[in-house]
């Protein structure tokens, strides 16, 4: 009994399902028809995978294949073509790889890293390496490049592919696809409907997430931000990762929504959610002085005697200067002073002056592809004042020991890192390295996934926790750190160094740091 799979498809078309396809091997335009060679998923990984050839219409639902397939391109049919190259000189072979690298040449090419300073390059990036096949390589060429393994064909809305051979089936060795002449052929081959349609896709993303509008602009290539990337509004937790439930969530109960100017919390020592935020230590008097020296040496204060410490709400309270409502105050913005806000179970009301970040973004941002082999960027399409809030950074929040599986799984110091440790308390809690979570931004997330990095920059990220005795989950969010204008990049820096404080000697994974500042720092970490 020949090995089957069996490939549901949609509707009237063959559309291809997601979770049969393993991957994009090929392509090739006939009559006018851009078409990818499905790599199929099989039962086991003794069957050999069979193939097939699709139109890019067809594969719509798993157009982030085709994605993957358009940005390994070069890689995947690299070691093909030197193979034929060698063989067979032909004017456009070699010479045009070497003397030319596209688009997709330069970007493996360009440094890539986490925004963490904690973290070394990582996350896993879809392999299309074909199960039960080493590498691409090739060796003697087929027949044909119409031949493909396996009977495919289409039965009651089913795509239906015998892994069969036998005297009448033409046969291949995936080993050794694609062969020379597919690669070759590939590479002359256009993909303009299937960037036409992943673009699209990507578009329709973005139309779909909540609040005010992000563009994506690309004036650089034709390339479009992975498709593998989910829009979240909020954190989303893994395995092992626990929070403290928002009913256990402590509010401050001494407020109201109408005390005085109706601004909701209006004085620091009845507000408890300011309990563990930063002293101000200027306005002191002799007795807090006193206090505050015992708390440093280790004495438990109560709530109420921290209370009674002189705090600072962390936004300008409406009333302020119209572009300052709502921003960061000096005490907060110049410091890494953790922000506490209020929450659902305070009697402030929903219009206390010390809730901000938890009602998310309100500026539209843009995602442009820079000139300068950094990647994507953000910008903003409105201008910014200092102190405003932009969004959060935001993914799946996993454990370390999960974030070190994905690192480990990465291989290439090239390859973009989206992790983010949430290590603000680790100090104060006396929390272990294995305590600690990370922020994975690079399959879930929000627009902020693309600031880069400046040695000069012009955000800054903080903490702002919603529940003060919750010191591992906590959002992550950029504020302006000086006006900006209208179109300027949004970037942060990412290793957070004090003026003057010296960098480590760039190692084997430095990176070189493309920000083009004055005072650029040379490497974006060593
Ligand atoms: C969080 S991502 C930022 C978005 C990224 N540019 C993209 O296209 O997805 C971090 C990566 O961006 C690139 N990057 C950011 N700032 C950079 C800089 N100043 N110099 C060089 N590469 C930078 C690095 O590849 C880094 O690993």
């Amino acid at each position: 009994m020949p090995a089957m799979v069996v490939i549901p498809t949609i509707g009237r078309g063959r559309r291809v399902l997601v979770d049969q396809v393993h991957s994009i091997v090929c392509h090739r335009n006939r009559n006018e028809e851009e078409q990818f060679l499905v790599c199929w998923k099989t039962g086991s990984s003794t069957q050999t995978p069979p193939l097939s050839w699709h139109s890019v219409g067809e594969l719509g639902r798993c157009l982030e294949f085709v994605q993957d397939y358009l940005d390994n391109k070069a890689r995947l049919l690299m070691p093909a073509l030197a193979l034929l190259s060698k063989k067979r000189k032909t004017p456009d072979s070699d010479t045009e790889l070497e003397l030319r690298p596209s688009p997709i040449d330069r970007r493996f090419n360009s440094s890539s890293r986490t925004p963490s300073t904690e973290r070394s390059p990582s996350v896993w990036s879809a392999s299309l390496a074909i199960p039960g096949r080493s590498n691409v390589t090739a060796s003697s060429p087929s027949p044909s490049i119409d031949v493909y393994n396996g009977v495919l064909d289409s039965k009651n809305g089913f795509i239906v592919a015998n892994i069969a051979s036998g005297p009448d089936i033409p046969e291949i060795n995936i080993q050794n696809v694609p062969t020379p002449e597919m690669a070759h052929a590939a590479r002359r081959a256009k993909t303009t409907i299937a960037e036409t349609l992943i673009r699209a896709a990507y578009h329709r993303r973005l139309d779909r997430v909540i609040g005010k509008k992000i563009f994506l602009v690309n004036t650089i290539d034709s390339s479009t931000p992975s498709l593998r990337f989910r829009y979240i509004p909020e954190h989303v937790l893994c395995d092992g990762v626990f929070r403290v439930s928002p009913e256990a969530q402590e509010g401050c109960d001494k407020c109201s929504p109408h005390m005085g100017r109706g601004i909701g919390c209006e004085y620091t020592k009845k507000c408890r959610c300011l309990e563990y935020a930063a002293v101000d230590e200027a306005r002191m008097d002799d007795e807090q002085k006193e206090l505050y020296t015992r708390i440093k040496g280790g004495y438990e204060a109560t709530t109420d005697e921290l209370l009674s410490l002189p705090k600072r709400f962390p936004y300008y309270a409406e009333g302020a200067k119209r572009q300052r409502a709502g921003c960061l105050v000096p005490f907060y913005l110049n410091s890494r002073r953790p922000i506490y806000e209020c929450n659902d179970n305070c009697k402030c009301g929903p219009n206390c002056r010390n809730k901000n970040v938890q009602f998310g973004r309100t500026v539209e941002l843009e995602i442009f592809k820079t000139a300068s082999s950094r990647g994507w960027g953000l910008r903003c399409r409105q201008k910014l004042y200092e102190g405003q809030f932009i969004d959060t950074y935001r993914g799946e929040i996993i454990t370390d020991a999960e974030a070190t599986r994905r690192e480990e799984a990465t291989s290439s110091k090239d390859k973009a890192s989206y992790l983010y440790s949430l290590d603000k308390f680790k100090e104060s809690e006396g929390l272990e390295d294995e305590d600690i979570y990370v922020v994975d931004g690079e399959y879930m997330g929000g627009p902020t996934k693309f600031m880069n990095h400046s040695c000069e920059p012009n955000c800054r990220q903080y903490t702002v926790s919603y529940n003060k005795h919750d010191p591992k989950v906590y959002d992550l969010a950029f504020f302006a750190c000086r006006d900006i204008e209208k179109g300027e990049e949004l970037t942060f820096d990412y290793l957070d160094k004090d003026e003057g404080e010296e960098m480590d000697e760039p190692g084997d994974d430095a990176i070189p740091c493309l920000c083009g500042a004055k005072k650029c720092r040379k490497w974006l970490w060593t």
